[in-house]
């Protein structure tokens, strides 16, 4: 028999897609002839049709990026099972949850999310859950409290009759008759008794929420009596430790409220990202780190051990993986993809194609950081360059990157030499608060390497992330929109742009139907591409240019996390779009406007004539449909009142932006 530690943790398995490919080729030689073909049209035309080839290129370039990634995709199967006879071996990680507001994101869901990373299947002592709080709410900090004595019984009756998804909202949702099946009277009692208290646990919550509960007069609450939103000093609390260094017990939990001060720039997630990661070096200082969002929960317990089975092995060139992202699933969602938010195509085949090649972008969130990577370190440089330099000047480097907190340098220098390798942490975390303290600080990053070279970047990866897919969002609209108004072209060209298109959409259509989706889905989504191109992309693509041009920043806002009761309007219909007078929605309603009446136009011309002519051009009607199609909840939107329906404000100022259009349109063709 094999010896188990000789077998493999994990297994990088190639993806079998000989269909994909076929249509990918095909889409590719398309491309390229009509790319060949509008060179050649160049030919007898003048600058404007310059830049319109160059715009045409650049977008095809972006397409071919885009479908070219998924030629490759890769599954990876871990194993850990066979970590089983390794427990000694397994590294300590830290956990950290962010939450920034207990009114739009009420902190239930934080309990629940935290609840769920304290249950996860890993010793309990090699865990510790650091929760940020950039809201400073004394009401997020009592759920939490509140949360430990209901986690004392929640964890252990989640690994003894291993239950499944540890986040109880999620958990007591299920129906009792279900659960109940053929199951142990034992197992009943218990589950009943933890359903009472969790109604308990959610109950005071609700209370504290609607003040009935003086809650905050326990001394425990002295910081934040006096705290002022955005404008006031750090705080830690330690909520529960692990003192034992039990295994079996429950994982260290730290709450962190880092300094806010209105002359200082906070950086948003990213810069509280970079506090949990000092806060938690000099806490624990696990090489390991997981963040999730406060609206999240891990649906499988085993996500650490799965996480290690990858980050724990080293390819024969003794390179690691930097870091390890599970996919995100979303609940509560609506049937049919309404608004193209599911994300399950995408990361089905785009996300698994980047990690085909090197491996996909950092999302944000569900992600295993190796904290040396996040300290600047690369995962293929060998270990130990470092050892040559004198012990002095090794620390002062180190201050000069890591800030000067002496306890975070010593931190940091242990985790890069590999000192921390034994696998040991403290188990005391009391006696480090006063460090952490001083590195939630909001002023500790000046003149150090936090959010350049060290840590989340500010400014910063989201940004780059969303520049990059505005630009494939771009090359979609106007591809669309170009036929109505630059080519009017001939029967055989326009047969290859034809192909590409009905090709295409039967590529992305078998996408959606091989992840057993049905057809509405791919159709809302191939419409919220259109949606989303003509709205956040190009208001993307504009901040972005303000931003350059710094003549303003990028603001983080926030996603309210609660569905429910924010709205209690009766004939509510949670899949229809909703309006107001943002100016998100001009260009939208402009592009609709300008295909109405380039339809109503072409009909009109066609009954004046009785009967389409050449000069009506089928090619133009099609796409002119396929805009409007697309684009229908906006047409629908003319039409409607209330919030379903586009403000008379929105109406006219689209009307300008066509009007103008057309008065373009109509000098260059006079030209
Ligand atoms: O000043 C801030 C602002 C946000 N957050 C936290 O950041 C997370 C994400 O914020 P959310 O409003 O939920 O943003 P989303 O639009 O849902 O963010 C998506 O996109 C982000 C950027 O790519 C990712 O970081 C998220 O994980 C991903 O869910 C939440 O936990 C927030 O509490 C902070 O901690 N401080
Ligand atoms: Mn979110």
């Amino acid at each position: 028999m094999a010896n188990p530690i000789s077998l493999p943790l994990q297994e990088k398995i190639p993806r079998k897609n000989t269909l994909q490919r076929a249509l990918h080729l095909i889409i590719l030689s398309l491309l390229f002839s009509l790319l060949i073909y509008r060179f050649r049209s160049l030919r007898n035309h003048g600058t404007t049709w310059f830049i319109a080839l160059l715009c045409e290129s650049w977008f095809t370039f972006t397409w071919v990026l885009v479908v070219n990634i998924k030629w490759g995709p890769v599954e990876f199967k871990t194993y850990p099972g066979r970590l089983s006879n390794r427990v000694h071996e397994l590294p300590p990680v830290d956990l950290f949850v962010t939450t920034a507001d207990a009114v739009l994101e009420p902190p239930i869901i934080t309990v629940n999310t935290v609840l769920s990373l304290l249950a996860l299947d890993y010793p309990a002592n090699k865990l510790a859950c650091y929760v940020s709080d950039d809201g400073g709410s004394p009401l997020t900090f009592y759920s939490l409290l509140e949360s430990i004595n209901f986690a004392k019984l929640w964890v252990p009756f989640c690994k003894k009759y291993n239950v499944k998804v540890r986040a109880p909202f999620q958990y007591f949702s299920d129906q009792e008759p279900l659960i109940f099946g053929g199951i142990s009277s034992d197992f009943r009692e218990e589950w009943k008794k933890l359903k009472n208290e969790y109604d308990k646990l959610q109950q005071k919550i609700e209370e504290a929420t609607k003040h009935c509960h003086p809650y905050h007069l326990n001394d425990m609450f002295d910081d934040f009596s006096k705290i002022e939103r955005g404008n006031h000093s750090s705080i830690v609390k330690i909520l529960w430790e692990n003192k034992d260094n039990f295994p079996e017990g429950l994982p260290h939990l730290v709450y962190v409220s880092r300094e806010k001060r209105p002359k200082h720039a906070h950086h948003y997630k990213a810069g509280a990202m970079n506090v949990l990661t000092r806060v938690s070096g000099v806490m624990t200082n696990a090489p390991f780190m997981l963040n999730v969002d406060c609206d999240m929960y891990a649906n499988n317990p085993q996500v650490v051990l799965h996480a290690m089975c990858l980050l724990l092995e080293s390819n024969h060139k003794g390179e690691e993986y930097a870091f390890v992202q599970y996919p995100q699933f979303f609940y509560g969602c609506l049937p049919g993809d309404p608004f193209g938010n599911h994300l399950i195509v995408i990361q089905e085949y785009l996300m698994r194609g980047m990690a085909g090649i090197q491996g996909p972008l950092y999302g944000g969130t569900g992600c295993f950081h190796r904290r040396k990577v996040i300290y600047g370190e690369s995962p293929v440089q060998p270990k130990n360059t470092r050892s040559n330099v004198n012990g002095k000047s090794i620390e002062m480097t180190l201050k000069s990157k890591f800030g000067y907190s002496a306890e975070l340098v010593v931190s940091v220098a242990n985790l890069l030499s590999g000192k921390n390798k034994k696998m040991l942490r403290p188990s005391d975390i009391s006696s480090s608060v006063k460090a952490a303290i001083e590195v939630a600080d909001c002023s500790y990053e000046s003149n150090t390497d936090w959010g350049t070279n060290v840590g989340w970047v500010f400014g910063n990866r989201r940004h780059s992330h969303r520049t990059r897919d505005t630009q494939k969002g771009l090359a979609h609209s106007l591809s669309r929109t170009e036929p109505t108004c630059i080519s009017r072209v001939s029967k055989k060209a326009f047969l290859v742009p034809a192909s590409l298109f009905t090709i295409y959409n039967l590529y992305t259509l078998l996408e959606y139907l091989r992840c057993g989706l049905p057809v509405r889905a791919w159709w809302n989504n191939q419409r919220m591409a259109r949606i989303i191109s003509s709205t956040a992309w190009l208001f993307g693509v504009l901040s972005a240019v303000l931003k350059l041009l710094r003549l303003s920043e990028t603001v983080f806002e926030l996603t309210r996390k609660d569905q429910n009761n924010q709205d209690d309007d009766a004939d509510i219909d949670p899949g229809r779009f909703t309006f107001d007078d943002s100016p998100i929605f001009v260009p939208g309603t402009a592009l609709v406007l300008v295909h109405i009446s380039a339809l109503g136009w072409t009909l009109l011309r066609a009954v004046r004539n009785s009967g389409f002519t050449s000069r009506s051009g089928l090619g133009e009607i099609i796409c002119s449909a396929w805009v409007v199609l697309s684009l229908l909840p906006f047409a629908k939107g003319l039409f409607r009142r209330g919030k379903y329906g586009i403000p008379y404000s929105t109406i006219f100022k689209s009307k300008i932006l066509v009007g103008l259009f057309i008065y373009f349109c109509i000098s260059v063709s006079r030209n």
